[in-house]
Order: C-alpha cells, then structure tokens, then sequence
C-alpha cells in the first residue's frame, strides 16, 4: 500500500493524479489511475455504473482517501456530490447565508445571479423545491465559493432538456469568466458536444482513454461498407457491427497517420463522443479491454 501525497501541481495542469487506487474492503473501486486536467477546461468523467466515477471524485475532492496513489488539485475545490444534498428547513437564501460562513473566499453576487437565472426563489424551503431546483441551489452554493476546480457529480441528472442545456451553457461561461476548471460525471453523453474539451473514460475502476477530446476523436473514424469481417484500413477496430449486407466499423488510426483514403463502397464519416463513448463501453462489458 502506497501512501497518498498531496502533490503541488504545475501551472498548466489544475488536478493531476499519478497511480491513484481506492478498495472497499478487498474490492478495488479505483486502481492505477494516472492522467492530468489542464486547468481552465471542461472535463467530462463517462463510464458504465459502477465504473468508479463516484469513488474517483471523491478522492480527487478529499472525501476519501486512496489507497494508493498521489493526488494533487491546483487552489480551492468545490465538489457537489450525486444527491446534492440541501437542509429540507433552510431557504436558498439560508444556505447561500450559510456558504457564506463556510468559506475564507465567497462571492454571493455569483452565487445568487445563478439562482435568478435558473429562477430559484430564494425565500422558499429547499424541502420545498423541486428535484431540479435543489440541485440549482447546491451548484449556486459551489460556484458561489469561487472554486479554482469545480467537481459535479452527474449534475444533469435531475433536470429537464432545457435546464441541462441551460446549466451546461452557464458553466461554460462561468469557465470562461473565472478560468476555473470542471470535472463533471454524466451519463447524458450526447449533450456533452461542444461543452466538454478533455475526457476521462473509466471502465472497471481503470482508465481507459484520457485527453484531449478533439485529438481523441480525430484519431478515430467510422466506415460503413459492404458486410465484410475487417475495416478496409490498418487500424484498431473499436467496434464491429454487422447488420444484413452491411457492416461498420469504428476503428483506432495508427499514431500520427492521416486519414488513409478508401477505395470502393465504404462511406466514412467523423466519430462523435457518443459514438465514442457508446463504443468503448460496448466493448468493455463484453470483456475487452476490461
Ligand atoms: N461505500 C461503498 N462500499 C463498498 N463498495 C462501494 C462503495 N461505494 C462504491 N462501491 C463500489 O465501488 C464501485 C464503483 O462505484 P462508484 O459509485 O464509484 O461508481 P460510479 O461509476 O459512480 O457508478 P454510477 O454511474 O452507478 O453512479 C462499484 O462496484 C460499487 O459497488
């Protein structure tokens, strides 16, 4: 067993963590995470239930403690977690109140536009709210602590289209304002395009694809041709799918390779992060790469 060290970490990375494993009892949740967060960037944590997505924040935060492994977050973190608890008797002003005398930095200003914006009354109970509106009041009380790393475990959850499209926009203006950092955990993959600039991809309590989003998916293609057992290009084939006469493959290209042109009936198009994700997951619950 390793102990954990708290790690200073360098300017351009807001969390880095380097062989990071958490059990429960005898049972490995975590194990041999290693991967850094550039600060300033919205990271997007996906995986099956179960993977670790939890366990992972909640080490990353400080709430638990690995055992093994070092963690190391640049400045104040906020983390809300899944059930994003409030005080049922506490109003949301109550609890902004409260944020106020739990954190040295506090910018209630923030705290409370956030509220108006999702139009939260600040005079009415929490027990009160709906399911939506209390997690809009535990992500007001986290930006209102003006985090310089923003955890939100699956803060989409509970909200209707609207009001993810809506939190999703605010944070990434918030992002943009502060040039604070966020690690969000979700199982609402689609709705990730163009808010998520860096994946974390967790299978079975282990990394399984981590950086830069944009590079990860330019390095992977779909084909779609002719049923046949092999893509028609060199490359590590992340999903095969046959259906009648037809079969797509989305596949892996070698390192630093352009895109290969293809000859003959195969159609190809870009890969998108559902496509990515949906694939990765599929091949990990058939056991590979697990
Ligand atoms: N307190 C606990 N005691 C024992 N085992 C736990 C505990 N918390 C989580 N686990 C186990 O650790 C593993 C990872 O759980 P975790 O909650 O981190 O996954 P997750 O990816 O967040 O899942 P979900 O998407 O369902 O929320 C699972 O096998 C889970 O059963």
């Amino acid at each position: 067993m390793t102990t954990t060290v708290e790690e200073p970490v360098d300017t351009a990375a807001a969390v880095r963590a380097r062989g990071l494993g958490k059990r429960y009892r005898t049972k490995w949740a975590l194990r041999d995470c290693t991967f850094e967060l550039p600060a300033g960037k919205v990271a997007a944590l996906v995986g099956a239930n179960g993977a670790g997505k939890t366990t992972l924040m909640s080490v990353l935060a400080g709430l638990l403690a690995a055992d093994e492994g070092a963690v190391g977050t640049a400045g104040r973190v906020a983390f809300v977690s899944q059930e994003k608890p409030v005080y049922r008797n506490f109003t949301a002003d109550d609890v902004l109140r409260m944020g106020a005398h739990l954190n040295l930095l506090w910018d209630r200003q923030r705290a409370v536009r956030w509220l108006e914006r999702f139009e939260v009354p600040l005079d009415r109970a929490c027990g009160k709210l709906s399911g939506g509106q209390q997690a809009q009041v535990a992500f007001a009380l986290a930006i209102g602590s003006r985090p310089d790393v923003l955890m939100l475990d699956e803060p989409l959850a509970n909200l209707d289209p609207l009001a993810r499209r809506e939190v999703t926009g605010e944070l990434l203006a918030e992002v943009a304002e502060t040039g604070m950092t966020v690690l969000l955990s979700t199982h609402v993959v689609a709705e990730l395009g163009g808010v998520a600039d860096h994946l974390l991809l967790l299978a079975h309590g282990r990394l399984l694809a981590g950086g830069d989003l944009d590079d990860l998916l330019a390095q992977h293609v779909s084909y779609t041709g002719p049923r046949s057992e092999a893509p028609p290009v060199v490359g590590e084939v992340v999903e095969a799918r046959h259906r009648g006469g037809q079969s797509t493959f989305l596949v892996k290209l070698p390192e630093g390779q352009s895109r290969p042109v293809v000859a003959g009936h195969w159609a190809e198009r870009p890969v998108t992060l559902e496509d990515y994700v949906l694939a990765q997951l599929a091949a990990t619950r058939k056991g590979i790469g697990a």
